[in-house]
């Protein structure tokens, strides 16, 4: 018997405290429980457990039924839990329910299907057979049937009315167990390379270092994978699990490669595209694995560990690291956390790191590692196309088509990156000018042409093509702009006879895409067309040429890390070319050849882009310079949403708040968003203001929704 305090499964602020029940069964912190709540039964998780009765102003309540047997969370994720939850103005059980794989859940609705029935053949005298009197066809298939076999299994391919008599003979015994997957093949194992000097150097500096986070700054191609294994190496041999982040789905499979041909030790992998029931499985062999290798994307880095020796941020520019949904944290805070409690190694590695990251390593927050030189010791000449000059055939400049075909005839590969997907950009109507946009948000559509829809890429709504102009209904559709769609027909029209394989997110919905594309592509493929997802961590020896078209596109968006994340894009694709024997080269075909993205590109000078941008951001006050906050409101009607957030411009500007707004931004599913944003020097009185804001706004409006980014990654017009 016991007391327990128990957070239930609603998100909103206003229930972002405990609630007591009284508990006759025996249950342990980190376990979901199921509890009365005003008149309904809700799930929960507990957070608390003790033997006397707190003092309580209200009546405590019996709860129902345990849920789980063993925790689901450790006392140091209840710990980053609670950390996170403040850090990014959310509710506890928000940021419980993106720690946990969607299975476990603290949800009344939540389920799937985790687990699956298998039959057990438990041992059983000659004579107790003998008086059951089978016949002859069950007694064969009694024989034949494994000791264990999974239920749906044995039915299939045995016979499911044999097997139903001998369950109801009680001589199988069912039991529930957790499905179970084997996502990885052990592969024969690689020896380790002889380090290179600049590798030897960098391992150096991070076994000498000190506590605080290492930014290891390595240009693309210098080998910083081995660094990882080495160090991993080190974490292993003393018994310590190693967390391996990175940034997006595509990568996970040359990297889950590259770890299984190295180490003979479990390997474990998080990532998006799992199932509800896989995601449970790589969970709980985590609670059970002594020491191993967690791969994954964002959320792995919530994985439970029982002695954690390492963990490594690759690409840790990379915006997809920072959630977009509530609770909007960043992986990288949850990482520095995580190495603080282990007392372990934190590696935040990039050839272009975060201009926040690289600014704290200038001032000594971190520890700063640099390595120069490519593993090939070569450096890929970058030739910037002026496309004002320039003549081009479907949007490839000539220069960069005289290229690809020397590639194809020397039988090395390219990859050309163009970031829209889709056929055309915007649909637009050459006699009234009229654009088609979204209903729902606002924002012109994209013409896909397999799917024959117009689609928008905000929230992914599909819509028939029109015959005719809903506005002048003149059937004079025009055909500008290039996304991926499109530029692979113009590719195909100009080399027939060239192997091509598209990567975007069209291309890659469907569970292995990535990998059964990127397979291809490094077989037989001549030329890869993606979006920015080709511009990362790919390792292929073949490719020699990059081509990047519409390099300036991202550059014009108000967004103030414009500049900081074009210039990563851009060295990121660059390099992809000449990472083995053959040296490469880059076509970057820009409108803005003299901008200083572009510039720096070219004298593959990261330290000229950064102070550079620095200066921009010291006159703009942006951040590194401030913390800063965006808060928007979200109401059907704008006025109402307008209102609430005027009102707290004045309230703030009146507590002497840095406040800027309200904005109009964009419509989402019809909903008008308002947003104010605030700036500050002290990260903690801007999170105090937002708390501040949060709390009293729930008292005044239910109606309005409000959504607080601290730190946010982008600002959306
Ligand atoms: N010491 C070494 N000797 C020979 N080859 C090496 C050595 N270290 C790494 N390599 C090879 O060099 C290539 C580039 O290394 P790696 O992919 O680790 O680069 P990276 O620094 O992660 O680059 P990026 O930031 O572009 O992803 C790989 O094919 C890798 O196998
Ligand atoms: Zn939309």
């Amino acid at each position: 018997m016991s007391y327990v305090q128990v957070m239930i499964e609603h998100e909103v602020l206003s229930l972002n405290r405990p609630f007591t029940y009284f508990c006759s069964f025996p249950i342990q912190k980190g376990c979901r429980i199921r509890v009365p709540f005003s008149h309904r039964i809700l799930m929960g998780l507990v957070i608390e457990v003790s033997e006397t009765k707190p003092e309580t102003s209200y009546e405590i309540l019996d709860a129902i039924e345990a849920v789980d047997e063993h925790p689901l969370l450790n006392g140091e994720l209840f710990d980053l839990a609670s950390e996170l939850s403040k850090d990014s103005v959310s509710s506890l059980m928000s940021v419980f329910k993106t720690m946990l794989p969607a299975a476990y859940k603290p949800a009344s609705k939540a389920g799937g299907e985790v687990f699956e029935t298998w039959l057990i053949k438990d041992p059983i005298p000659e004579d107790e057979l003998q008086r059951l009197k089978l016949t002859k066809k069950q007694k064969e298939i009694y024989e034949a049937l494994p000791l264990e076999i999974i239920r749906s299994k044995a039915r299939k391919e045995f016979s499911a009315s044999i097997i139903k008599t001998l369950e109801a003979k009680g001589l199988l015994r069912l039991e529930s167990k957790l499905k179970t997957y084997q996502l990885v093949h052990q592969k024969k194992l690689k020896q380790p390379p002889e380090l290179t000097e600049s590798q030897r150097m960098a391992l150096f500096a991070i076994e000498h270092g000190d506590h605080r986070p290492f930014l290891l700054h390595g240009v693309t191609g210098s080998g910083k994978t081995e660094i990882f294994f080495r160090l991993a190496q080190k974490a292993l041999e003393q018994k310590k699990s190693v967390l391996l982040l990175v940034p997006e789905i595509s990568l996970t499979p040359m990297m889950i490669e590259r770890v299984c041909s190295r180490f003979d030790v479990p390997v474990l992998v998080f990532h998006s595209r799992l199932t509800k029931a896989e995601m449970a499985s790589e969970y709980q062999k985590a609670l059970l694995m002594d020491y191993g290798i967690v791969i994954g994307t964002r959320k792995a880095v919530f994985t439970p560990f029982k002695n954690l020796g390492l963990i490594i941020m690759d690409e840790e520019h990379d915006s997809s690291y920072k959630q977009d949904n509530t609770p909007k944290y960043h992986t990288r805070d949850a990482a520095i956390f995580r190495a603080n409690y282990w007392h372990c190694p934190l590696i935040l590695a990039s050839a272009t790191p975060s201009l926040d990251s690289y600014a704290r390593a200038a001032r000594g927050i971190y520890q700063l590692v640099e390595m120069e030189r490519r593993i090939s010791n070569t450096v890929s000449a970058i030739h910037l196309i002026d496309m004002k000059s320039e003549r081009n055939i479907g949007g490839i400049s000539v220069p960069l088509i005289q290229q690809i075909q020397k590639r194809l005839e020397r039988k090395e590969k390219t990859i050309l990156l163009l970031n829209r997907r889709g056929f055309i950009p915007v649909m637009k109507c050459a006699s009234c000018q009229e654009v088609l946009l979204c209903e729902d948000c606002g924002i012109p559509l994209s013409y896909h042409k397999k799917e024959q829809a117009l689609v928008c890429h905000v929230c992914g709504r599909h819509y028939p093509v029109p015959e005719v102009c809903p506005n002048c209904h003149k059937r004079n559709w025009s055909v500008v702009g290039l996304g991926t769609e499109r530029l692979e027909e113009n590719v195909r029209d100009l080399f027939p006879q060239a192997k091509i394989v598209r990567m975007d997110a069209d291309s890659t919905r469907t569970k292995n895409a990535h990998e059964i594309l990127l397979n291809d592509f490094e077989a037989d493929g001549d030329i890869l067309i993606g979006t920015q997802m080709v511009a990362k961590g790919l390792d292929f020896e073949k490719v020699t040429l990059v081509g990047v078209l519409q390099a300036d596109a991202a550059l014009v968006r108000a967004d103030y890390r414009a500049a900081e994340t074009t210039y990563q894009m851009l060295e990121q694709a660059s390099g992809r070319a000449g990472r083995g024997r053959y040296p490469g080269e880059v076509y970057i075909q820009s409108y803005n050849p003299e901008h200083y993205v572009m510039q720096s590109i070219v004298h593959h000078n990261y330290l000229a882009f950064f102070k550079r941008e620095m200066n921009y951001r010291h006159l703009g006050t942006y951040p590194p310079y401030i913390y800063m906050a965006s808060l928007v409101f979200i109401h059907e009607d704008p006025t109402l949403a307008y209102s609430m957030a005027d009102q707290w411009v004045k309230t703030l500007r009146e507590q002497g708040v840095n406040v800027f707004g309200p904005l109009e931004l964009s419509m989402r599913q019809k909903k008008s968003r308002i947003r104010i944003l605030i700036k500050d020097k002290s990260i903690e009185n801007l999170r105090n203001t937002c708390w501040q804001v949060a709390k009293k706004h729930h008292e005044k409006s239910r109606q309005v929704k409000l959504e607080i980014n601290v730190n946010p990654m982008m600002l959306e017009e």
